[in-house]
């Protein structure tokens, strides 16, 4: 596509989405601002955007296009500020914001007039990094994006226009009211966001008690806490705009966590068995995708003698034979002699290929947990 993009907020997101534009759309004009200068000066010189500005209210009233990617709350100042703007031709305004209903809200009752059609929308993936230094063209590939117009009927023609501008994301595009996106994505994001915090809290608190804690605070502690490190801003923002959902699934989750402690309490071995089965049911059950919100895993444990360029070997025997592996990890060592070697793959049909190929290679027993 041919015209002007205006990109606000040059950080993870918005520079990811402008490397993925710009690869689809070369004949596109990319513009970008950022609050901190420096930020839009390393976007310049990174080649992330064509040109940065001082001040959007120009490169905005020639847009054809504009993305808003910065903090939730931050992002209702920007749409007041560009509501204030006499736009005289077609612009379609959207934004990236993690919340949808207070944004869109603020989008149609700021845009009455028939030039400016404001979308919603959400890329569900992303990171714990922050900043232009961390975006990358492929963020997004295969994970879903959002919209959230607010008429569908009325706006169909402007989704359609959306879609096009962010093509180069190769994500996958679903539509869903404001309302049902936030109660989703306060489930499988917000909320687990500040399980993390408190995890990384609980730990950080008892580790007065033993310096162990931190120590070894490995495998599982690390996975579920990964999150706990992202921008303390952003998820300040998020927890604000979606306080009534999120106020609900605390209360929801003290309960189960009531429920769990009487079980412990009473020593309900039945009970405990339930709870983490059942979880363990729905957890598997859940469709696997190359990206987005859950990713797939498909591991293959393999044990291996304890020796120095063991993990190359292996991953020399599984490159001969083109097998790609998503991660690598050394699980523990068992009598100092033998170590176990996790394998992640993204398909079940490349864990069957690396068993038969450790097979063939090695007598290193392999196995499926
Ligand atoms: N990080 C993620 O995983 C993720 C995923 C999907 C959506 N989001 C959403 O994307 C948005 C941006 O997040 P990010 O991860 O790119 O953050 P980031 O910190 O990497 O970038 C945000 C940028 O916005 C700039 N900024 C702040 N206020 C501004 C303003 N008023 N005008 C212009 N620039 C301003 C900051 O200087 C910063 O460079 C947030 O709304 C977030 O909820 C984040
Ligand atoms: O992978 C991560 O680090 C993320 O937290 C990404 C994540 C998520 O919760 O899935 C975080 C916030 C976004 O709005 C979308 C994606």
């Amino acid at each position: 596509m041919e015209g002007n993009v205006l990109i606000i907020g040059l950080g993870l997101i918005g520079g990811s989405i402008a490397l993925a534009l710009k690869k689809e759309h070369q004949q596109a004009t990319v513009i970008g601002y950022d609050l901190n200068e420096q930020q839009a000066k390393l976007a310049k010189s990174l080649k992330v955007v064509d040109d940065c500005c001082e001040f959007y209210e120009e490169a905005a009233l020639e847009a054809d296009f504009i993305l808003i990617s910065v903090p939730v709350m931050q992002a209702s100042k920007v749409l007041e500020k560009l509501s204030t703007l006499d736009f005289r031709k077609q612009v379609l305004i959207s934004d990236v914001g993690s919340t949808k209903e207070r944004i869109v809200e603020a989008g149609a009752a700021l845009f009455p007039q028939k030039n400016v059609t404001f979308i919603g929308g959400h890329p569900m993936a992303g990171s714990h990094k922050s900043g232009i230094i961390a975006a990358k063209a492929h963020l997004f590939e295969n994970a879903f994006y959002v919209l959230t117009p607010t008429d569908l009927e009325r706006d169909a023609k402007q989704v359609e226009t959306l879609k096009d501008w962010l093509k180069g994301t190769k994500a996958n595009f679903v539509t869903m009211s404001a309302g049902e996106h936030d109660l989703v994505a306060g489930v499988v994001s917000h909320f687990p966001h500040i399980v993390a915090a408190g995890l990384v809290h609980q730990a950080e608190d008892l580790q007065q008690k033993s310096p162990f804690v931190s120590r070894l605070a490995a495998g599982g502690f690390r996975d579920i806490t990964r999150i706990a490190s992202s921008n303390p801003t952003m998820w300040k923002d998020i927890l604000i705009h979606n306080k009534e959902t999120l106020l609900q699934l605390i209360d929801s989750w003290q309960e189960q966590m009531n429920l769990v402690k009487l079980d412990l309490e009473d020593g309900n071995e039945e009970k405990l068995f339930d709870f983490f089965q059942k979880a363990k049911e729905f957890r598997d059950g859940l469709p696997v995708k190359a990206k987005g919100a859950i990713p797939s895993f498909y591991d293959l444990y393999v044990d291996v003698p304890d020796y120095p360029g063991v993990i190359s070997e292996i991953t020399g025997y599984l490159a001969t034979e083109q097998i790609s592996i998503t991660n690598i990890r050394i699980m523990e060592t068992r009598e100092e002699i033998y170590g176990v070697l996790r394998l992640s793959f993204q398909t079940d049909e490349d864990r069957q290929s690396a068993t038969e190929c450790l097979g063939q290679y090695t007598n290193y027993e392999t196995y499926i947990v």
